[in-house]
């Protein structure tokens, strides 16, 4: 890959708007890939506001929930920069659908490194969106404590490996990794 960027922050911070933005000055060729299962009605609205976010805008959708070493680098070879929102849901539907039980942070950080791995046959850019969802208060929940965790190994892994990582706040992006020259 020819370079991995990481945009954290927490929700409704904009980081979503700004990896768009992002994307859009990378390559005209783009993909975005949306990892957010439609539930709900809340859920489809979300997902609604941002489709009409890219209208217009030269985006393919892709909408896959697990699988998303699978997809690289054959299904998304024309394009010259992949978008994927969110790392955040991607996690929950892995514990959703593996089951919670069987899913702990040496399972997860194997499954992430998959498509980290399977991200270095693709040329082209690729931008990952994540949520700081640490920053709060120790949940009372088990589970919620577990999420967190998981998600807090998944954004250590990608930011390891990113060239850069953005931290979004009140729609101001900061850069906390930036790339050497
Ligand atoms: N299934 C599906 N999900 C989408 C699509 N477009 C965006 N999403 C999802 O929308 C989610 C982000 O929406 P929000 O929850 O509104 O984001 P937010 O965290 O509140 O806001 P920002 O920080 O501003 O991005 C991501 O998980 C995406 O996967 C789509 O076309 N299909």
């Amino acid at each position: 890959m020819a370079e991995l960027i990481l945009i954290t922050g927490g929700a409704r911070s904009g980081k979503s708007s700004y990896a768009l933005e992002v994307s859009e000055k990378k390559s005209h060729s783009r993909i975005f890939i949306a990892t957010c299962p439609s539930i709900d009605q809340e859920m489809s609205d979300r997902v609604t506001r941002h489709r009409e976010e890219r209208q217009g805008r030269g985006w393919q959708t892709i909408e896959e929930e697990i699988e998303l070493a699978a997809l690289f680098p054959e299904k998304v070879q024309d394009a010259g920069v992949v978008l994927i929102d969110c790392v955040t849901l991607w996690v929950n539907n892995i514990l959703y659908n593996y089951g919670e039980e069987k899913v702990d942070d040496f399972v997860i950080k194997n499954l992430c490194l998959k498509w980290l791995l399977a991200m270095e046959n693709f040329p082209g850019t690729v931008i990952c969106v994540t949520n700081e969802v640490g920053l709060g208060v120790v949940p009372e929940n088990r589970l919620a404590r577990k999420y967190r965790d998981l998600v807090g190994t998944c954004n250590q892994l990608i930011g390891r490996k990113a060239d850069e990582v953005v931290l979004v706040s009140c729609g101001v992006p900061l850069k906390i990794k930036k790339k050497r020259s």
